[in-house]
């Protein structure tokens, strides 16, 4: 509670705010962080149909740029959170808001990356990535201009009239990834996006990513096996627990952008690692 204090006279008297410890419970940061959240839930709970309660009591509040991973057992949840917050799900009880407004009426703030690249076959790179753009009605001088731009983001200009047989899994990927910024998205989705690709393919797209969030600042949450990959890539991480799905801590990861190469042999980092492990292994151990 006393970090809720001192962040309120921060906001009051314009002080900064005592640092926080480095684990602290999820209901207190989310009373601190409403007058800036981008995506708020408020005690959400999530049940399939008639089935069991998938996730319980879901409270958190991200802020403008913030990057979260969540992590946590298979079947915890973690996919379930980003569909409740694209509203492609409705939630069963509790508050969700995008932008202040439910996650239904929120859609055009968000895109989704899954860990299939989903490319249509039939189509070259620029037109796929032309693909949301058409679909929201996008006349076609200005789709080539924006899918040739985010093409460029991703490093992948040059193979703008390839077709995705003709591409490498990474190459794919970028494809997926500048398909999605083509909607100039507030909020990226990314579920296990680098999960299928090998471990330097992987380290080599988190730097771009990075990279690329700088250019476009959006707020990414993102779904991850990978401990390494979520203490890269984030300033907080979710870690769940499973049967009902919980928010079971969040960890602020403090190492300074931009990551590099030189980030992963830093102490600090490995540090964090180490935690986050042992924190996961505790709860994959706890499951009922
Ligand atoms: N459409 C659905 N209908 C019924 N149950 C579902 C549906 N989608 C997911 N579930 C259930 O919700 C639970 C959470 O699934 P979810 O995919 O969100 O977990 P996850 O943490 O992302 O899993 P993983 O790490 O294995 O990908 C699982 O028990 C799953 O069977």
């Amino acid at each position: 509670m006393a970090f809720t204090t001192d962040l309120l006279a921060s906001v009051v008297h314009g002080k900064r705010p005592a640092l926080p410890p480095p684990y602290f419970d999820l209901a207190e940061r989310t009373c601190m962080t409403n007058h800036t959240a981008i995506v708020k839930f408020d005690h959400v709970e999530k049940r399939y149909g008639d089935g069991p309660v998938i996730l319980d009591q879901i409270s958190f509040a991200a802020k403008r740029g913030d990057f979260i991973s969540l992590i946590g057992p298979s079947g915890c949840g973690k996919s379930t959170i980003l569909k409740l917050i694209s509203g492609l799900n409705p939630i069963t009880s509790g508050v969700a808001s995008v932008e202040g407004v439910s996650p239904e009426n929120a859609a055009q703030e968000l895109a989704f990356v899954f860990q299939e690249p989903t490319l249509l076959p039939w189509l070259n790179v620029q037109r796929n990535v032309e693909v949301p753009l058409k679909l929201r009605g996008v006349e076609s001088t200005k789709r080539a201009k924006i899918a040739l731009q985010c093409l460029d983001l991703v490093g992948l200009a040059g193979r703008a009239t390839y077709y995705p047989r003709q591409l490498s899994g990474g190459q794919k990927m970028r494809v997926s990834i500048a398909r999605a910024l083509s909607l100039s998205p507030k909020i990226l989705l990314l579920d296990e996006p680098f999960g299928a690709l090998d471990e330097m393919t992987r380290d080599h797209l988190n730097e771009e990513l990075l990279g690329i969030r700088d250019q476009k600042a959006w707020t990414a949450f993102f779904v991850t096996h990978s401990v390494a990959e979520a203490v890269f890539l984030s300033n907080r991480i979710f870690v769940l627990s499973a049967n009902p799905g919980r928010l079971h801590r969040e960890i602020p990861v403090d190492l300074p952008y931009p990551r590099t190469e030189e980030t992963r042999q830093s102490p600090d980092y490995q540090r964090l690692v180490a935690e986050v492990s042992k924190l996961l292994r505790s709860v994959e151990n706890a499951q009922p």
